[in-house]
């Protein structure tokens, strides 16, 4: 199975095509949930690069997709180019009742007119193509498909698309890997790989090391596009297990504390891999802005923010006070958008932290920069805050014995307690917590309330984010 037939090169096709599917996309792409632009029309598409991986004159076609997509301008904002999505399209005769779920449309003018276009990762050969290509390092147009050596990929193993719901999409190949394809893409060096390439190189045990990985090379820009990992078979994530013990009326502070263990020992390895620098006075001046800028545009995005809105700033300025007397801090690359469903707890019992994008929504140059420790430690902790006020009735002990313990696991490992550092603490929590409640009022409205009792406790004066 050689994924390679031709590049298609010339701007007329790529354009022809495009064209083709111009309206199929515009009506599927915001229906997807790791469609970023959603609540503004799309307006068109350019094509960043297209590469033909399978001809689509025999019963099954994949178009390998980077397109630049152009929504309708925000009012009042800055003109946007348009953010860069990865898509795999499938071309068919027609769908198969099992590929239903997959369509995207039947195209009616140009190349493909009379064929049905889909999201070829729900189908099992065009996965396959993808893992194919990455075992066998192969090279389609600006597409660079690569490995580490060390690591032997078995050939013929079946692909099923993960379902769970996703910022990008998972393709699951026996149960020895999983495939993330990323669906936004910036050119430059994605944390997603560069972090568990650099944690490997540590041997931190803690994240599995990646086995392949995806490059495309667009004129003089690359970018990261997929990256293979060993799967962890069998694995529950921390956040199914937290509400299945809540459930139950079961402490989960055995579980918390090694997964502090665990976060302290990605830090540490982290710390010893990639370059650590002291925040002064000056950086810290810039964090304070980049939080109070946030949270300013934060309530204008979400108004029921509005009254907490001095409550909330007043954490910062608290973290601003510090830095004005000259205490210092140490910061350094952090997995940056930490909770409880980012890690994974195998059969054994060990625990694995995946998912090292950093938060989606924020500029890639902001998520490779090092940042205190602590900004993933308030992660957890607003996790467990998180699972216990989904509960019903929610269960505020239990959230405060997990952050505690949790707080205590990284402590042993990492040799200093995040507690003693109570006003960055809550700067962190607090700036987690808003960007939760755009977050939820963005993807899932109906969870609002759950940040929003947060932010009610971050917001009293004399809170300090005491787990
Ligand atoms: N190495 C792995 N082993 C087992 N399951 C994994 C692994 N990596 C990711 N997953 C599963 O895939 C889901 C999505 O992965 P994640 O990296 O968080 O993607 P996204 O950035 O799209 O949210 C996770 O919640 C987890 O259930
Ligand atoms: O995992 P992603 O990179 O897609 O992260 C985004 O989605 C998360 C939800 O799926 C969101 O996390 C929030 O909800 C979680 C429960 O579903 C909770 O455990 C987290 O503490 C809470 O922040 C995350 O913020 C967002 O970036």
């Amino acid at each position: 199975m050689t994924p390679m037939v031709e590049t298609v090169t010339s701007s007329g096709t790529t354009s022809t095509l495009l064209a083709s599917l111009d309206p199929l996309l515009r009506a599927w792409l915001p229906r997807q949930r790791w469609f970023a632009g959603k609540g503004r029309p799309v307006t068109g598409f350019t094509p960043v690069s297209v590469t033909e991986l399978l001809p689509p004159d025999g019963r099954l076609g994949l178009y390998h997709l980077l397109v630049r997509v152009h929504q309708a301008a925000v009012p009042g904002a800055p003109p946007h180019p348009g953010d860069c999505y990865q898509l795999l399209i499938g071309v068919r005769e027609a769908l198969p009742p099992r590929l239903a779920p997959a369509l995207i449309g039947h195209v009616t003018e140009g190349p493909l007119a009379g064929r049905t276009v889909y999201d070829a990762l729900h189908d099992t050969r065009p996965a396959e193509v993808l893992l194919e290509a990455l075992r066998t390092q192969a090279r389609v147009g600006g597409l660079r498909f690569e490995r580490d050596p060390a690591q032997e990929i078995r050939a013929g193993l079946v692909a099923r698309l993960m379902t769970a719901e996703q910022s990008n999409s998972s393709v699951v190949y026996g149960d020895t890997f999983i495939l993330k394809l990323l669906r936004r893409v910036v050119p430059g060096v994605n944390p997603d790989l560069e972090l568990p390439l650099a944690l490997a190189r540590e041997g931190c045990p803690r994240v599995p090391a990646p086995t392949a990985w995806l490059h495309a090379e667009v004129a003089a820009d690359t970018y990261v596009l997929a990256v293979l990992q060993p799967y962890v078979s069998g694995a529950s994530d921390g956040w199914e297990l937290a509400l299945r013990e809540l459930a139950k009326g079961e402490d989960f502070a055995t579980e918390a504390r090694a997964l502090g263990r665990a976060t302290a020992e990605v830090h540490t390895a982290l710390a010893r891999a990639l370059p650590t620098v002291t925040l002064g006075h000056a950086q810290l001046e810039s964090m304070v802005d980049g939080m109070t800028g946030r949270l300013a545009a934060a309530v204008q995005a979400v108004p029921a923010l509005r009254p907490y809105e001095r409550g909330l700033r007043s954490a910062y300025e608290a973290l601003g006070t510090l830095a004005a007397e000259g205490r210092t801090w140490t910061a350094q690359r952090v997995h940056g958008d930490l909770h409880l469903g980012q890690c994974l707890r195998s059969p054994s019992g060990a625990w694995s932290l995946i998912d090292f994008e950093g938060e989606p929504a924020r500029p890639l140059a902001e998520r490779r920069m090092p940042q205190p420790p602590v900004r993933d430690i308030a992660g957890m902790l607003r996790s467990f805050d998180y699972a216990a006020h989904s509960a019903t009735p929610p269960a505020p002990d239990w959230a405060h014995t997990c952050r505690a313990a949790y707080c205590s696991g990284y402590a042993e490992v990492a040799g200093r307690d995040p507690r003693t550092d109570p006003v960055m603490l809550r700067a962190y929590e607090t700036d987690k917590a808003v960007y939760e409640v755009v977050y939820e009022a963005r993807h899932r409205p109906d969870w609002l309330p759950v940040p929003l009792s947060a932010v009610r406790r971050l917001a009293l004066p004399d809170q300090e984010a005491r787990p």
